[in-house]
């Protein structure tokens, strides 16, 4: 459970938690009693399809918007009684950019210092220090309208530390980026936290989710499907298997006749034997295939990834022990 989280003694708060939490729009029922319980210091990933509900979830977590019910604590604070103490603690950077690109990257940055009330000193030098770490020093007394998609992302991040936030909230920081720019963010988003800095993601990168976060939850139908670090959520959908491929439509139809409880792919001529990839099944499955003289074309060992835990989970009518293909 939530504490109130004043800076007492006894174990530190947890970054961000929620219980309950709920939002609606109309009769649309966007977050039905979300909970959540993310340590400080680590990285949080919030995954789910488009119009899940992960934007809504950080607007509330971050004061923007509040929510119909439920309640929550960042970085110690009540999001309604204490908003003002919250707002001080975090930073929010991603769909709703603050860059104004009508101005040079070092004139946000400095704009950004006198918000925060820094004297006009310590905003040059702080300015100074975030433009060179996020590689912006060429890029500085450029309009930030002239600058890339990445350039823009890493000026939103180095604009949100100004306020030496111990929250950050990342809402889709990738979207939208080359495969670079994408790996660069990763790499400043494991500088935050190499610096003691809280991080809640949203994203709909499984990969990004399973390079950064700590723990992950999977917002599905306005609730969390399942949440727990990358291995735990891969454990939970039965999506290895091995995959065996033929050429011969003959010896294919043989094979499925055979193997009854594989899942068929017809137009691949493929068939699917469920397995968790281990050397011991891997052996009686080749065993079994040499004693009926069956021969495959291909084989392949499919382990479960975050795409199987995703798609399992975010299914429109969720089954996930069933294959999606079976046989006809
Ligand atoms: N101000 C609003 N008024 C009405 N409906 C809204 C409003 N804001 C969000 N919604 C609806 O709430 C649902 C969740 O939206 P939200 O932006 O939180 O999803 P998301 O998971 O962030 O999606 P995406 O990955 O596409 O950004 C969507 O169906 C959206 O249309």
């Amino acid at each position: 459970m939530p504490t109130s989280g004043k800076s007492g003694g006894g174990a530190p708060p947890a970054g961000v938690s929620a219980v309950g939490l709920r939002k609606s729009y109309g009769d649309k029922t966007v977050l039905d009693g979300v909970d959540l319980h993310i340590p400080a210091g680590s990285v949080f990933a919030l995954l789910g399809p488009n119009g899940a509900g992960k934007t809504t979830a950080v607007k509330i977590l971050s004061t923007l918007i509040t929510a119909d019910g439920g309640r929550a604590h960042v970085a110690g604070h009540d999001i309604t009684a204490e908003a003002q103490s919250v707002r001080a603690a975090i930073g929010v950077t991603g769909q709703f950019s603050a860059v104004d690109g009508l101005i040079t990257g070092e004139e946000n940055m400095l704009l950004m210092a006198d918000l925060h009330h820094l004297t006009k000193k310590e905003g040059r030098r702080i300015t100074a220090a975030l433009l060179e770490r996020f590689d912006l020093v060429e890029a500085a007394k450029k309009p930030a309208s002239t600058y890339s998609g990445g350039m823009k992302r890493r000026l939103d991040i180095a604009m949100t530390l100004i306020g030496s936030p111990r929250i950050i909230f990342l809402d889709e920081p990738t979207t939208g980026l080359d495969p670079r720019s994408r790996h660069n963010m990763w790499q400043i988003i494991r500088g935050l936290v190499a610096d003691g800095v809280t991080v809640f993601l949203t994203t709909q990168y499984l990969e990004e989710a399973d390079q950064l976060a700590d723990r992950i939850a999977v917002l599905n139908d306005g609730r969390i499907a399942a949440e727990g670090t990358a291995d735990e959520l891969k454990r939970l959908v039965p999506g290895g298997h091995v995959r065996l491929r033929f050429t011969d439509p003959t010896t294919y139809k043989n094979a499925a006749a055979a193997l009854r409880e594989a899942a068929r792919d017809d137009e691949a001529l493929a068939l699917q034997i469920p397995s968790d990839g281990s050397q011991r099944e891997l052996r009686s499955i080749l065993d079994w295939l040499d004693s009926t003289g069956i021969e495959a074309d291909e084989l392949t060992v499919h382990t479960p990834d975050l795409d199987d835990v995703f798609f399992a989970l975010t299914a429109p009518a969720t089954v996930p022990t069933q294959p999606k293909e079976n046989a006809r």
